[in-house]
């Protein structure tokens, strides 16, 4: 876990008994009629799927469909009204270090003084933080997890001197220097330009083909993530659905779950993308 909000306390709703270990067999996320209610109203419910380990998936829906409450309900932060929720063979919350989390407001929730070496190094020692020296193996770990993401030469500066595309490289190093399982990001590709949207894009599928992580993103735009996608969590009418990305990618649903028409483009080259028309 690579935040302290992440790293809260979870709540406890019904779900698989906490302390099975994660095997590799078991599926990334197993929801079973499950719905969420905030502030009195229900988010979405009936939400029904299973998402396998290795998968690189995408959660989508419209504004304020839930899509945050969705990230939030896999790590255990807010609880279901209905249904269990299973997240690499645990209930939520108490797996919680084998995910690795980009929360949506990443630059602001960081200290922007903090430099970019003790960012990621906060997201593997953070829970101990100034209490213990940091080993010789954490910090090679560190450096490791930086090279990973092409942020070797960012290392020494500060958060505040990076930019936006800069630091989402720092915030995924953060999240998968502990090597997670499952790393979770909320909007990463949001205020990126398109070179930085692709950069990111390539990098989240490398993660996902070289260690086999599984990947959930929020995306508004499924453009840039089509290549890499398995599937995705789609927030339709109130309820959580899950399907492969040939289910995804139908006009008639986009259409429905974006509130404008949109066409479905394939290139006599092969190439595919979505546009509103
Ligand atoms: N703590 C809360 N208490 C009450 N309602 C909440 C709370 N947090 C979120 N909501 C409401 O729940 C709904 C879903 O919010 P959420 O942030 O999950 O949507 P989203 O799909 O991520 O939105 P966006 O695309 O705009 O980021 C919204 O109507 C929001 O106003």
């Amino acid at each position: 876990m690579s935040t302290p909000d992440a790293a809260a306390p979870a709540a406890a709703p019904a779900a698989a008994a906490p302390g099975t270990p994660a095997a590799d067999d078991v599926p990334a996320l197993v929801f079973d009629d499950v719905g969420v209610v905030l502030g009195g109203r229900l988010v979405w419910s009936e939400g029904t799927f299973t998402v396998p380990q290795g998968s690189v998936t995408a959660v989508i829906g419209s504004n304020g469909s839930g899509k945050t409450t969705m990230l939030k309900v896999i790590l255990g932060l807010v609880p279901v009204c209905s249904g269990t929720v299973t997240v690499l063979g645990h209930a939520p919350g108490a797996g919680n270090a084998d995910i690795g989390y980009v929360p949506q407001d990443y630059t602001a929730l960081s200290a922007d003084a903090i430099r970019a070496r003790d960012a990621v190094l906060l997201g593997l020692v953070g829970h101990r933080w100034a209490l213990s020296r940091v080993t010789a193996a954490e910090k090679a770990q560190v450096e490791r997890a930086l090279a990973s993401v092409g942020a070797t030469e960012l290392a020494d500066r500060r958060l505040s001197q990076l930019s936006g595309g800069q630091r989402q490289r720092v915030a995924i190093a953060q999240a998968i220097v502990s090597e997670p399982r499952l790393v979770i990001l909320d909007e990463p590709l949001a205020s990126l330009d398109l070179r930085n949207q692709r950069e990111i894009v390539e990098l989240l599928g490398r993660i996902n083909d070289e260690y086999g992580v599984t990947i959930l993103v929020v995306a508004h735009d499924l453009n840039p993530l089509l290549a890499e996608l398995d599937g995705a969590i789609y927030l339709l009418d109130g309820h959580a659905h899950h399907a492969p990305l040939s289910g995804v990618v139908d006009e008639d649903l986009l259409s429905h779950l974006y509130g404008t028409r949109i066409q479905v483009v394939r290139t006599p080259q092969g190439e595919m993308f979505m546009r509103s028309v």
